[in-house]
């Protein structure tokens, strides 16, 4: 295995509220990028506001960095985020088999979501003052509950990898994600992420605040858009929860 990644601190609390309360109190004095990993939650949350459940030996961990640019581009790193889980996950089984992202950043196994991402920052959108990308894997166990029509949960119970083991295969595979986005852009990690897709061609249903679109999965489009095709026309989407 490699070793931890150069230029990137590491914080291991035992018990916090959030990782993502604690990115926030750090964000302000950072210098240079951090993984704030708990062993335990007492407030998680996770997208659209929701309760995220930690049962214990689950893993639950932010990166929180102060990125140069603005924030469309800093919002791509959900897929860098979601490749270097994808790899990790990989790396923990031994196998990719049965793995699949899907949009915008949940990793699923056997068609049950294994881990999810939740993306936060401070400041404006012309210049951020902390980003964070908290990442939840269902590493020993899954919920008890999960929310009325979602995808069923997995876990990588059985596999017998400790928080601290994933928190070293997820910073690496991060780095090497985030040095490839940096030096080549968008288009490596868009491909990239379209290989791993889930139902990609298939038609699926994305709920935004305002709509339910019902569509073909065409792509991702170079803004990290979920690209559908509908009877009435291309949509392009930036924010939605996809149901299959
Ligand atoms: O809704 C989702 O799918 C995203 C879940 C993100 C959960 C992780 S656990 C580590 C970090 N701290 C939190 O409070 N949430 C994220």
């Amino acid at each position: 295995m490699r070793g931890w990644p150069e230029g990137y601190g590491r914080r291991v609390l035992d018990e916090v509220d959030s990782t993502m309360d604690e990115a926030a109190r750090r964000g302000p004095e950072l210098a240079g990028p951090e993984w704030i990993m708990a062993r335990r939650q007492t407030k998680g949350r996770g997208r659209r506001g929701r309760h995220w459940r930690d049962p214990k030996g689950n893993f639950a961990a932010t990166l929180v960095m102060r990125p140069g640019e603005g924030a469309e581009v800093v919002a791509l790193r959900s897929f860098v985020a979601a490749l270097a889980l994808y790899d990790a996950v990989a790396a923990a089984r031994g196998r990719t088999e049965g793995l699949a992202l899907k949009w915008p950043n949940d990793v699923l196994l056997n068609g049950g979501k294994l881990a999810g991402i939740l993306l936060e920052s401070a400041g404006t959108a012309a210049g951020l003052s902390h980003f964070a990308i908290g990442i939840g894997v269902n590493l020993a166990e899954v919920p008890e509950r999960v929310e009325e029509g979602a995808v069923p949960p997995a876990s990588l119970a059985g596999t017998g990898v400790t928080q601290d083991e994933f928190l070293d295969l997820l910073a690496g595979a991060y780095a090497d994600w985030e040095a490839r986005f940096v030096t080549y852009g968008f288009a490596p990690v868009r491909e990239a992420w379209l290989a791993r897709a889930a139902r990609l061609g298939e038609v699926i249903t994305a709920r935004t605040t305002r709509e339910e679109i019902v569509g073909t999965f065409e792509t991702v489009d170079e803004q990290g858009n979920l690209v559908l095709s509908t009877p009435g026309g291309r949509r392009a989407i930036a924010a939605a929860e996809v149901f299959f």
